[in-house]
């Protein structure tokens, strides 16, 4: 999984999050997921999914978030302008997420474990 960690002005700031970011007008949210993971590392995805939904209240916030899986196959061409980490899913506890991301990383255990029964 890539994660990547946020810079300290941010909302979330140092903290590692998945890619991603906030749908642009007129966009639909697979357009801006596949957007802000070229934006963010360059990278292409493929074999793209829709794993599910969840909304967060932070302080300041609420966010509604749409998760997707994809694969890259090309991960040599990586251009990030924040540090990067490749984890496995037992690795997580290493990278302090935000709060909303807990929820996030028990629909994706949860659909990986659907495909493998
Ligand atoms: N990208 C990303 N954002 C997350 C995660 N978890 C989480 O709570 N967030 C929150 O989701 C919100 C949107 O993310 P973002 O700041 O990356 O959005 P963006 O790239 O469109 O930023 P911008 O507003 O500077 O254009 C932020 O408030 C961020 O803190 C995560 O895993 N990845």
């Amino acid at each position: 999984m890539l994660l990547l960690k946020r810079s300290a002005d941010l909302h979330c700031g140092d903290l590692w999050s998945f890619p991603g970011g906030k749908i642009k007008a007129g966009e639909t949210p697979k357009v801006a997921a596949k957007r802000e993971l070229t934006e963010e590392t360059g990278l292409e995805g493929c074999d793209w999914k829709f794993l599910g939904d969840s909304t967060f209240e932070y302080p300041d916030r609420l966010l509604h978030f749409l998760l997707f899986s994809c694969l890259c196959d090309n991960i040599e061409s990586l251009v990030c302008e924040s540090t990067h980490a490749w984890a496995e899913f037992d690795q997580l506890s290493n990278y302090p997420m935000p709060d909303a991301n807990e929820e996030l990383i028990n629909m994706l255990i949860t659909k990986l474990e659907d495909e493998l029964k």
